[in-house]
């Protein structure tokens, strides 16, 4: 989306698309959980929205997934809704995952609009996957504290156990970006 242009529908078609794909994964249960916060396929997807629509559509995307969950759609993790996830155990990490699309969607937008070689399009990406990963981790870990009262090393130790699986997942999104982005270079945001 070039800013001379606007929010076009297209646009909105994108941020609807990517919104359901952040649903779609929350459907399929969690595999297993630490205390109260679930494994979540949802984070492919999460990491995948900024990349491809930048700053302003990710976050819109994301804005919108929560959105539906909080009118009441069982899109959170197990299936769950309403506005009581935003202030529970798993809510900062959906802030953090607002947060993350905003800040990691303008990084990604400064890295593509430098035209990077193809051969190094997921290295530069997976640089996004990492900045939006700090997002989601200083979300959940403020929400943890804040929302389950946890103290900092129970909140750090319940995010330390996701670290692994969360870059495989990031990994996952670099190669499916860099297949869209290449296939839809006028995507780029
Ligand atoms: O309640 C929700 O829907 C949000 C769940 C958040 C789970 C977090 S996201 C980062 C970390 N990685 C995971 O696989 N699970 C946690």
């Amino acid at each position: 989306m070039s800013s001379r242009r606007g929010f076009q529908a297209t646009d909105l078609a994108l941020v609807a698309v990517f919104a359901a794909l952040i649903a779609v994964l929350a459907v399929i249960p969690p595999i297993f959980m630490v205390g109260a916060v679930p494994f979540a396929l949802q984070m492919i997807a999460v990491m995948l929205t900024p990349m491809v629509l930048g700053s302003v559509r990710g976050g819109c995307a994301i804005g919108l997934y929560i959105l539906v969950g909080v009118l009441g759609l069982p899109v959170f993790s197990g299936g769950a809704s309403g506005v009581g996830v935003l202030v529970g155990p798993t809510g900062g990490f959906l802030w953090g995952w607002l947060l993350g699309a905003f800040v990691a969607g303008a990084v990604a937008t400064v890295v593509l609009r430098r035209r990077p070689r193809k051969s190094m399009l997921p290295v530069w990406l997976f640089l996004v996957a990492l900045v939006d990963l700090v997002c989601v981790y200083l979300g959940g870990i403020l929400g943890l504290m804040a929302f389950a009262k946890l103290s900092l090393n129970a909140a750090l130790a319940a995010n330390i156990a996701f670290v692994g699986l969360d870059l495989v997942k990031g990994i996952l999104a670099c190669l499916i970006a860099t297949a869209v982005l290449t296939a839809f270079p006028r995507l780029m945001p």
